[in-house]
């Protein structure tokens, strides 16, 4: 099976440059799967159809080294046309990651919280504005000036919860919002006795890992599942 590679060096952290990366990918191919620090896609068209992209990010001592990989199936398409083209899009996606993860650097910041309970995840399903009534996202929201992400974490999840979260590590790569915010996710921990409540929202869910996909998440949510899957 042919692959070609294309890398790039990013002065972005890993999980920001994987953000970068989700975005290209999203628009030229379907997502198959988000890791924290890897991205699967499969191109649709001919004649590519069937390629596989990976994008994989790796911090080192020099910045985030981003590795576009694409592996096809050989044949008709393995013509050198074809591979001319491929490593282009390839070499256009680690690059354009790489200057997306940089000027994403100062973006500001909205955080999640993935607070899991016997092994259910809680969600809450918004209520305003009208545009994202009824859908459903983690508690959290905007990291304001001065406040760290744990900060922001906590005094989120009190107002919209009515408990004190523990701020934990990291889940999942940064994910770019259409307004260019970032979404950035953390572990929660609450008291064992803690009972939240939805203060600002519609309601609250405890979600098994086979109810995840019940419930229509905002669409930056949808594409962290994977990672939250991994916490159940
Ligand atoms: N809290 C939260 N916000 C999310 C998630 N996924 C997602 O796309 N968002 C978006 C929805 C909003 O556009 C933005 C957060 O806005 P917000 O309304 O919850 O937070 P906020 O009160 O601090 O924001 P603002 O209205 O003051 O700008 O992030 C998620 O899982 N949790």
């Amino acid at each position: 099976m042919p692959v070609l590679r294309a890398t790039a060096l990013a002065h972005a952290p890993a999980r920001t440059v994987t953000g970068a990366l989700i975005e290209l990918a999203a628009r030229r191919a379907h997502l198959v799967s988000v890791a924290d620090f890897t991205v699967e896609a499969l191109l649709p068209r001919e004649p590519f159809r069937a390629a596989r992209l990976t994008g994989q990010c790796a911090q080192t001592a020099a910045g985030t080294l981003v590795t576009c990989s694409f592996s096809w199936v050989g044949g008709v398409v393995d013509a050198m046309l074809t591979r001319t083209s491929v490593l282009s899009i390839a070499t256009s996606l680690a690059e354009g990651a790489k200057a997306r993860a940089e000027a994403l650097a100062d973006a500001p910041v909205v955080v999640g919280t993935v607070i899991v309970r016997d092994r259910r995840i809680l969600a809450q399903q918004r209520a305003f504005p009208d545009s994202v009534a009824g859908l459903w996202e983690l508690p959290g929201g905007r990291v304001e000036p001065g406040e760290t992400d744990a900060d922001a974490v906590h005094r989120e999840c009190d107002e919209e919860l009515g408990v004190g979260v523990q701020p934990g590590e990291r889940v999942g790569p940064d994910v770019v919002l259409p307004s260019g915010k970032l979404l950035r996710i953390y572990r929660g921990t609450i008291p064992a006795d803690a009972t939240p409540v939805a203060r600002e929202h519609k309601g609250l869910r405890w979600l098994r890992r086979d109810e995840l996909t019940d419930v229509e998440w905002l669409p930056a949510d949808r594409i962290l599942l994977d990672c939250l899957v991994d916490l159940l």
